[in-house]
């Protein structure tokens, strides 16, 4: 069958600059990489096109800075990278255009590999600026985007790029719209959807849609929060985006309009602040005191949760349901976890997680490896199973 974009089958790399568009938007805490997935999975991309002897040249966003945060550099990424390339060296530019990227590329022999710097630093990365396309355009000859977690963005690097140079898919890229659509394109009912997580404005929008998608829509994390208050339920001190409560408010009239049952949380756990130690209790939902912060969603949610997987057929989830970097706030996405997996295993069901730090939640709960699969994407994966065009994915399309 032909593939419905090019891929690595169809470029001749030998001797190129090759632009590599990752996803390098990875869990970090003090600095150091906790979770290192979406690394170990762009690798065999960045191996392939090194072995067969071009210049390799990495792109990624890391963040959601404001113009150049050091805080947000890329820099701190090299190691990890260079690791998961079974210790290849990995140069670095501290700039991803201009004078600086061009003199690291041109150290490059073929088989080397460089990252550069947070496209992120240049506003007319997110505003897909053609001048800005432009100049990531002539660092080199082909473009493969292997960010599939990131295609979802029309942006220079995962949009502009692919119409002002020979592009492809990379191996990830490749393996992610081929497991999703093997997995998801007929899903047997009921579907239950998860989301939860903090990027509460970003994902609500897709609410409304995945409703006529799903029989069952779970909401936790902070999105819950926020769906809570267009309820009128008092969330205390918890994340909250007040000004989104109309569009919670559509997205209850579509979820009825659609017969899909939506769950929030029922009871939570609360604390004075995010840190490790601090005293916790777990309090109906109509009872968070106003100077604390929903951090988990409570026993009894995940017992409610439970049972809805108990009667799925397939479950999609993106989004941790509380704050679990952090324990005890790890307990219900924790429970969830074990529970998926141990459904997929005893009773077919299919179960199909994504996101950067559902991931990484993931692993944390030892079930990685046991889910029927786990993408790297979370907003990508939910906008997938929207059945909306994903920009990164559509430029890349053979015409
Ligand atoms: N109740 C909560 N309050 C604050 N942060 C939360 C809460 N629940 C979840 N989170 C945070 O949400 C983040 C993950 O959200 P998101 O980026 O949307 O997920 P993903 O990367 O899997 O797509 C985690 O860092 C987690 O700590
Ligand atoms: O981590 C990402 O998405 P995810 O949190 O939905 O998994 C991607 O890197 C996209 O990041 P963005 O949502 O800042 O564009």
């Amino acid at each position: 069958m032909t593939a419905p974009f090019r891929t690595l089958d169809d470029l001749d790399v030998a001797g190129q600059v090759v632009l590599v568009r990752a996803d390098l938007n990875v869990p970090m805490a003090d600095g150091r990489v906790t979770d290192a997935t979406r690394i170990e999975r762009l690798a065999p991309t960045l191996v392939e096109l090194a072995d067969r002897g071009a210049k390799v040249v990495v792109l990624s966003h890391f963040g959601r800075p404001k113009g150049k945060d050091p805080a947000l550099s890329l820099a701190p990424l090299v190691a990890p990278l260079s690791a998961a390339l079974g210790g290849r060296p990995v140069g670095f530019a501290v700039d991803c255009i201009g004078l600086p990227a061009a003199a690291v590329i041109d150290q490059l022999a073929p088989g080397g590999i460089a990252l550069l710097e947070n496209l992120r630093f240049h506003p007319g990365e997110e505003k897909n600026d053609p001048a800005f396309a432009k100049a990531l355009a002539a660092l080199g000859q082909l473009y493969v985007n292997d960010a599939f977690s990131a295609a979802h963005r029309a942006h220079a690097s995962t949009e502009g790029l692919a119409h002002l140079l020979p592009s492809a898919a990379g191996r990830l890229m490749q393996a992610e719209c081929e497991a999703l659509a093997k997995a998801l394109e007929t899903p047997e009912k009921p579907v239950v959807a998860i989301v939860g997580g903090s990027k509460v404005s970003t994902k609500l929008d897709l609410l409304q849609n995945l409703v006529t998608k799903v029989d069952r829509l779970v909401i936790g994390g902070a999105m819950a929060n926020t769906l809570l208050f267009a309820r009128g339920v008092d969330v205390g001190a918890s994340l909250c985006e007040r000004d989104m409560a109309e569009t919670c408010r559509e997205i209850e009239a579509a979820a009825k309009a659609a017969g899909c049952t939506l769950i929030l949380p029922v009871d939570a756990v609360v604390a004075a602040k995010l840190a490790a130690g601090v005293e916790t209790a777990t309090v109906a939902i109509d009872q968070v005191p106003s100077d604390r912060m929903i951090l988990d969603v409570g026993p009894a949610t995940v017992a409610a949760i439970n049972a809805q997987l108990a009667e799925a057929r397939t479950l999609v989830w993106n989004g941790p349901l509380g704050a679990f970097e952090t324990p005890p706030f790890d307990a219900a996405t924790v429970a969830v976890a074990r529970e998926a997996a141990r459904l997929t295993a005893e009773a077919g069901l299919v179960s199909v997680a994504g996101g950067g730090d559902t991931v990484a939640a993931l692993a944390a709960a030892g079930v990685e490896e046991r889910l029927t699969y786990v993408s790297t994407a979370g907003g990508a994966f939910l906008e997938w199973l929207e059945g909306r065009s994903l920009p990164g994915v559509e430029a890349l399309r053979r015409r």
